[in-house]
């Protein structure tokens, strides 16, 4: 009798060789291959502009590789930006590194952590969900009503982490978080993101330039260069960085 073959658990995120840039005939990512367990957290180092926040936004299903395959879950993603299916696009929570470029300045910090809920017809208790949010990260209720414009970065950065969080995603995607942050900041932000994923059993991707930092946050850091042409094997450490941009 032949050997069954019994499937291990799938990985929460998984990109398999994927081609993705900005021209076709140059593309940034060529063949990329990554995957991030359930529940596991893993850093990704690399020089600047080799490709770290491409892969985080093709990660984050909002931007379309030429070619692989980016699975969540198991599930092959079936499209990309507003084009993605509603349960594959909420199922990935992502922080960029500049709020303000990821924060529309018109909104409140209120109506910004709750917008995900209204895009997703989750209306139902938004002013509890909000508040229990904006606890969570450390963002006093007198902060709520402010605009962007009348907050610092960091607590614009809390702002954008609870809402990446608002609609508990299975997978949360890191790009560059804390790079413009102070250290107790950056320690804070962090923490969240540890409660959170103790609570759920989320899994991170957390990209960075800081060795130190990602190497005492992640399970496992890899280098962006051991990902082309084949995946990472669990475990594996990454060579030393050399720090970059
Ligand atoms: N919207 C865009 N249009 C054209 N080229 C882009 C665009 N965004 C990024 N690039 C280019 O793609 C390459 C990879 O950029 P990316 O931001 O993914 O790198 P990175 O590793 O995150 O860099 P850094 O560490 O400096 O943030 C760079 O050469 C960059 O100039």
């Amino acid at each position: 009798m032949g050997e069954r073959t019994v499937p291990g658990p799938a990985a929460a995120l998984e990109l398999r060789g994927v081609t993705a840039g900005y021209d076709r005939r140059a593309p940034v990512l060529r063949d990329v291959s990554l995957a991030v367990g359930a529940g596991e957290a893993v850093g990704l180092l690399g020089p600047s502009g080799c490709g770290k926040s491409t892969l985080a936004r093709v990660s984050a299903l909002l931007h379309r590789p030429y070619a692989g395959t980016v699975l969540l879950g198991g599930e092959e993603a079936r499209g990309w930006r507003h084009r993605a299916p509603r349960a594959q696009r909420t199922a990935v929570g992502v922080v960029f590194q500049q709020p303000r470029l990821a924060a529309d300045p018109r909104l409140t910090l209120a109506a910004l952590l709750a917008e995900p809920l209204r895009a997703t017809g989750r209306t139902d208790g938004i002013p509890a969900r909000t508040a229990e949010l904006a606890e969570e990260v450390g963002l006093g209720p007198e902060l709520l009503g402010r605009r962007p414009h009348e907050v610092s970065d960091g607590q614009l950065q809390r702002a954008c982490l609870a809402r990446a969080l608002v609609l508990r995603p299975r997978v949360l995607v890191c790009d560059e978080m804390t790079a413009m942050l102070d250290a107790s900041t950056t320690a804070a932000l962090v923490a969240v993101v540890e409660r959170y994923r103790a609570g759920s059993g989320a899994a991170l991707l957390a990209v960075g330039h800081d060795r130190v930092l990602l190497d005492r946050w992640c399970d496992r850091t890899v280098h962006y260069a051991d990902l082309v042409s084949g995946a990472v094997t669990p475990g594996r450490r990454a060579p030393a960085d050399t720090p970059a941009g």
